[in-house]
């Protein structure tokens, strides 16, 4: 097990930055001699199959509820690991095109609200 993997499988990590898991990522992806095959196309192309393997488990469910009250805790535990599966491609692809995920994504927001600006709440 490398640096850090010991420490984000055995406890719950209550808080951690998108900058931690890049290192991470790319400890693990060092310590398994994998990083010739981490090119942007191919994480974007894992990322995307892992996006599928996330909409299989909505596929057939019909309108799902908040919370997913009626689900099984064992096809939330799955959701979780895809959902996982897909972020952590993506801030590795994010990684290897060198563009800080964290800095663009608070900026986007940051645009969005330009964009698309409150209603303003009248005092009553
Ligand atoms: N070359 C690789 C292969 C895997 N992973 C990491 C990133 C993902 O978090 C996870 C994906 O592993 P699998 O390809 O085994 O996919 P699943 O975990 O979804 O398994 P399965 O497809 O059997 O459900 O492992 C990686 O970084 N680089």
């Amino acid at each position: 097990m490398g640096e850090g993997e010991e420490n984000v499988e055995d406890k719950k990590v209550m808080d951690i930055s998108l900058k931690d898991l890049s290192r991470i990522l790319e400890d693990f992806a060092k310590a398994r001699d994998w990083e010739k095959h981490h090119s942007p196309r191919n994480l974007l192309l894992a990322m995307v199959g892992e996006v599928g393997e996330l909409s299989e488990i909505f596929q057939w469910r019909g309108e799902v509820e908040k919370g997913l009250p009626n689900w099984e805790e064992a096809d939330k535990e799955h959701l979780g690991e895809e959902l996982s599966d897909v972020l952590l491609y993506l801030i590795r692809l994010a990684d290897i095109c060198e563009i800080d995920l964290a800095d663009a994504a608070t900026k986007k927001i940051v645009k969005n609200a330009i964009k698309y600006p409150a209603p303003i709440k009248k005092l009553s």
